[in-house]
């Protein structure tokens, strides 16, 4: 048999543990398997033979890489971005800067609904060219598979747009776009008064969605001036109801009870979480939702607060780490920095941020067990690290450590290919 591809002396290889099943908690999310001195066959986009060196070297291939000692991965998974979007944002900068808080610049028509505004007056093509250029990035930094939420239309045609958009994405770029339906962002102006029917509007919109497969989820922000919680309770019910999986932006800025909601309506993932209550997280853990954290965004916003991790770690609450990539309150697609943050913000061990951000992220994004390990005959998604070893990474922080980026068995990126197009700017 001839392989596509071989990777030769990989200095350690992370496989993560594909044998366990659902997303890691509590001990399970403190413990890798770190194989080392290892080789690597791709066939048909699947791993197909991890063995040694030497097994290797009998083994026949279109291509051999050898790594040098490097440090191998499975591909990054970002579950939760908005990177379907218009224009930028860079003026709020100084704003936030006087002080003014992000719920403030939003009720005066700013924040979100200045996105809105421009992404309602974009081409489908410009936001696909837009967005392309951001997962691009996201591609060169390691993430192979991202989670793209909508939120910027806030009405029929706009929601739509940006589905099918990341839907387009999916099925043209070679990263991964697994979409959610967050229709549910902030109240637009023309509803200012009305929000309930604005929610009824946006519940309308479910069965086109679902019959043109453009999202899998459906997420609300609940949050004090945006939707309240028994807002979100109704409209995440009917989600529910028309078969749709939920996710909730909870306890971001206010503890308005988003994870104690998300546990009562068996949510996938609660996001955010920085304000979540101790029974908030006692509730996570029992049921089983997945405490998807975004220290970058509380970074940006300067938040004096951070989520408390170490307290869902240790009580048995899976936890996810994403980027919140958005023009907004955290505008990077560097997950690997997200990584040191989670190190210094909230002292997740370095074995905890790597399940973190391979496993259980495919688990909050419905990939579990297929997706951010590297087993037999699963997709070939995989990153070879200008690194040794697995803590380097989290450690030297804000550069890009990938070296080469595998998806689907295929090469898509390898350091020195500086694929930039001018559509990476935000304007
Ligand atoms: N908080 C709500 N949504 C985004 C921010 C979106 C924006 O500011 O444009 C978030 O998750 O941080
Ligand atoms: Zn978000």
């Amino acid at each position: 048999m001839k392989y596509d591809l071989i990777l030769e002396n990989i200095g350690q290889l992370l496989t993560m543990d594909y044998e366990k099943e659902g997303p890691l908690c509590g001990k399970d999310m403190n413990e890798l398997i770190v194989l080392e001195n290892k080789a690597l066959a791709i066939a048909d986009g699947r791993i197909a033979l991890i063995g040694s060196n030497e097994e290797a070297s009998e083994w026949k291939a279109e291509k051999r890489i050898d790594c040098e000692g490097r440090l191998v991965t499975p591909g990054l998974i970002d579950p939760h971005t908005h990177l379907v979007f218009a224009g930028s944002r860079e003026h709020e900068m100084g704003l936030k800067q006087q002080g003014v808080p992000y719920l403030e610049i939003l009720k005066q028509g700013g924040g979100i609904l200045s996105t809105v505004k421009a992404t309602r007056a974009a081409d489908e093509s410009d936001l696909f060219e837009k967005a392309s250029g951001h997962l691009d990035r996201m591609l060169s930094y390691g993430m192979t598979t991202v989670e793209a939420k909508s939120g910027y239309g806030l009405n029929a045609e706009t929601e739509l747009k940006q589905l099918r958009t990341a839907k387009k994405l999916n099925a043209e770029h070679a990263a991964e776009v697994v979409s959610t339906f967050l229709g549910a962002h902030a109240i637009p102006a023309e509803h200012k008064h009305q929000p309930d029917v604005f929610l009824e509007e946006m519940v309308q919109l479910l069965d086109v969605i679902e019959k043109e497969e453009l999202a899998q989820f459906v997420d609300i922000f609940c949050e004090t001036g945006v939707f309240t919680i028994e807002q979100s309770r109704v409209f995440l019910s009917k989600a529910k109801q028309k078969g749709f999986k939920v996710k909730i932006h909870a306890d971001e800025i206010d503890p308005l009870g988003g994870a104690e909601l998300a546990s009562e309506l068996g949510a996938v993932s609660a996001e955010h979480l920085v304000g979540t209550s101790d029974e908030g997280i006692k509730q996570m853990a029992e049921k089983g939702v997945i405490a998807c954290l975004l220290p970058g965004t509380s970074f940006y916003l300067s938040k004096p607060d951070h989520a408390k991790a170490r307290k869902m770690l240790d009580e048995g609450v899976a936890v996810t780490l994403a980027t919140d990539f958005n023009p907004g309150s955290c505008p990077t697609e560097n997950l690997q920095l997200i990584m040191a943050f989670a190190a210094v913000m909230y002292k997740m061990t370095t074995k905890e941020i790597w399940n973190a951000v391979t496993v259980n992220a495919a688990y909050a994004i419905g990939l579990g067990g297929i997706r951010g390990i590297i087993a037999p005959m699963k997709q070939a998604d995989l990153v070879i690290w200008d690194a040794g070893n697995y803590e380097y990474i989290p450690y030297h922080f804000g550069v890009n450590h990938a070296r080469t980026v595998i998806k689907k068995g295929d090469i898509v990126f390898e350091k020195g290919d500086h694929r930039e197009p001018s559509s990476l700017s935000f304007s």
